[in-house]
């Protein structure tokens, strides 16, 4: 069945040039903030916050600030961001009085004190297969129509496991990877989404880490502390305003750092968390136990595993600091951002 929001919503990076988004935005006296959540990235942020800050912040001025939240590294991710010209919060240490929560939707809700552009985007520190239009193709819709207000990025998504199926081209060593990327998206976010909101069924990517937003919208929206932000996040644009306020970008092919199955299995606990809340289903806790088993020498031995299931209130209801244009975001956000840029050119 064809769907019509696809065929309105749906555009590709190249529809719009840097050039041109730096004149609508300047047009339309937007700002936009840049934010990373990383978590232990040592290994890729340095280039992925140099290649975005020459790109888009140097060379053409469309960021105008690019924030790293360290999300309880214990590797060298913020010494590194910081030299590669990011302006690095741990996310611990933002907005203390109201506590902290592991994981990347906390680093998400907890950007918004510490931001200031009027839209936020996000982008992962894992990806090894990307390119700065990763950014920037994000802001086309939502610098051209103002409806819209949550861009979501898509892509061919690798797979590259050892053995896995359906090589679409190999390396020289043989080494093949796959199409077959996006496991939690194909068993669980796409069937969530055609059971319950089929609405939304022709978004490409529902679980992509590259996302542009609104700060208004962003700011009213009950943030998962974990994985589910995603998912929460454009189901909620939709039930609050409409699904033509998304919109999709085709960003060509990413690859990136894969997590063991067991560590998607709480990432499908916690996305059907975030379904179940929005369908009347609360089951009134934070916190959900699955079992997972050994296998070979621990074959069927349980495992228990927690998985926290918090979900923060709107960032917009957390009092000082929330404003866009004052508190700490005005002190530590813009500013601190471009300073963070100028320092390196
Ligand atoms: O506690 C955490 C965990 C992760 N991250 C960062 O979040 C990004 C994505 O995390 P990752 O573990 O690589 O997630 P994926 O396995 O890639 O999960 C996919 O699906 C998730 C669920 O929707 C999305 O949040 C991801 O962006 C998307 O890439 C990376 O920069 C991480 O460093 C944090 O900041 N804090
Ligand atoms: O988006 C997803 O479905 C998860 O991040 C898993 O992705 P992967 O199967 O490519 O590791």
């Amino acid at each position: 069945m064809e769907n019509a929001w696809f065929a309105r919503r749906t555009y590709r990076s190249s529809d719009w040039t840097v050039e041109r988004l730096v004149e609508l935005k300047r047009r339309r006296r937007t700002t936009v903030s840049l934010v990373i959540p990383a978590r232990d990235e040592s290994a890729t942020v340095g280039g992925i916050v140099a290649r975005v800050r020459e790109e888009l912040a140097e060379d053409a001025p469309l960021l105008d600030e690019i924030v790293v939240m360290d999300s309880d590294s214990v590797d060298d991710t913020a010494a590194v961001a910081r030299a590669a010209g990011a302006t690095v919060h741990r996310v611990a240490d933002v907005r203390p009085d109201l506590g902290h929560h592991r994981g990347k939707g906390e680093a998400m809700w907890k950007s918004q004190f510490v931001t200031s552009g009027d839209i936020v985007a996000f982008l992962d520190a894992d990806l090894v297969e990307w390119g700065t239009h990763f950014v920037s193709g994000l802001l086309g819709p939502l610098l051209t129509e103002p409806r819209v207000s949550l861009v979501k990025g898509f892509y061919d998504r690798v797979l590259d496991l050892p053995g896995s199926p359906g090589a679409p081209e190999g390396d020289a060593s043989g080494h093949a990877a796959s199409y077959e990327g996006g496991r939690v998206t194909e068993l669980v976010a796409r069937p969530t989404i055609a059971l319950r909101w089929p609405a939304l069924s022709g978004v490409v990517q529902p679980l992509s880490g590259e996302w542009a937003v609104r700060r208004d919208l962003f700011s009213q929206l009950s943030v998962p502390t974990g994985y589910g932000v995603e998912l929460a996040v454009l189901v909620d644009t939709h039930l609050r305003r409409g699904v033509d306020a998304v919109a999709q970008v085709d960003l060509g092919r990413r690859a990136h750092r894969h997590q063991s199955l067991r560590d998607l299995g709480a990432m499908a606990t916690e996305l059907l968390a975030v379904a179940d809340r929005r369908s009347g289903l609360d089951r009134g806790s934070d916190r959900v136990e699955i079992q997972q088993f050994g296998s070979g020498e621990g074959r069927g031995r349980p495992r228990a595993t927690a998985v926290s299931v918090v979900e923060r209130p709107p960032a917009a209801e957390a009092g000082a600091g929330a404003a866009p244009h004052g508190g700490v975001a005005g002190d530590a956000g813009l500013r601190g951002g471009l300073e963070g840029v100028a320092n390196r050119c």
